[in-house]
């Protein structure tokens, strides 16, 4: 899969794409991120990238022509078209379901907004999509950007190894996942649950689904409303909670 990031900072963006995971999936050219700066494609002498905005108020606005034509480069380098993702806090709220149909396309492009955002007929004639990670301000639309790099990236065939991937299931059947222990068994903070060192696989597996639907119905809620349970899960989570009520 082939990312591409349209940002004035494509430094920081690539060095987010070239650690852990989603750099060693780059290394094994399972994922290729690009940058592309609109300030390369600024044609006046300043090299504008933004300018007041129109009716007043405060900040900068990010003007179309140098994007437009750093969009126009950035596609005519691509062979087939290129869903352009806009990140910003009007977007639509990003889900790993989302995530998971993103991580199939083939490729994608990431439009980064700074200052006060793009102008708006820019976005209306270029953008596919628009994203929010979550209801907060950025001072730029990388952080978000790099969030989807690395949610997509990781989902990338041959990105996770055989253990990473058992988690990625846990979580991507829209339950919170279970708790987690590593050596030593006995610890000032307490011990590790019997179950997990008795190697009865199915016992195992059990308590892991138990403690993913409890928490998930301590934590959130809404999650388990929206996923629905089968009734051996039903039967699980009503054991949880009566030994949590207890
Ligand atoms: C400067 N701002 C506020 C802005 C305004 C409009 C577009 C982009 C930006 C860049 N900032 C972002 C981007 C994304 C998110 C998010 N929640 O996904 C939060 N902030």
């Amino acid at each position: 899969m082939r990312i591409d990031v349209v940002s004035l900072f494509p430094d920081f963006m690539r060095q987010c794409a070239a650690v852990g995971v989603v750099g060693r999936a780059q290394q094994r050219e399972l994922l290729q991120v690009e940058t592309w700066n609109p300030r390369d494609y600024a044609t006046d002498r300043h090299r504008s990238v933004d300018s007041s905005s129109y009716g007043g108020g405060p900040g900068m606005v990010m003007m179309i022509e140098p994007l437009r034509t750093t969009l126009a480069a950035m596609r005519a380098a691509a062979a087939e078209p290129v869903h352009l993702v806009y990140l910003s806090p009007q977007g639509t709220r990003l889900t790993q379901g989302r995530v998971e149909a993103l991580a199939r396309l083939p490729r994608i492009a990431l439009l980064c907004g700074r200052y006060e955002g793009v102008d708006e007929r820019l976005l209306a004639h270029e953008v596919d999509e628009e994203l929010s990670i979550g209801d907060y301000v950025l001072s730029g639309g990388e952080l978000a950007a790099a969030v989807v790099i690395d949610a997509v990236g990781r989902l990338q065939d041959g990105a996770l190894n055989d253990a990473q991937s058992a988690e990625q299931d846990s979580f991507s059947d829209g339950l919170l996942d279970c708790p987690h222990y590593a050596k030593p068994v006995h610890d000032a903070l307490g011990s590790v649950p019997e179950v997990l060192l008795s190697g009865d696989h199915a016992a195992i597996a059990r308590w892991r689904l138990k403690q993913s639907l409890g928490r998930t119905w301590l934590r959130r809620p809404d999650l388990l409303s929206q996923r629905g349970l089968d009734a051996p899960s039903r039967a699980l989570l009503d054991e949880f909670r009566r030994e949590h009520a207890s």
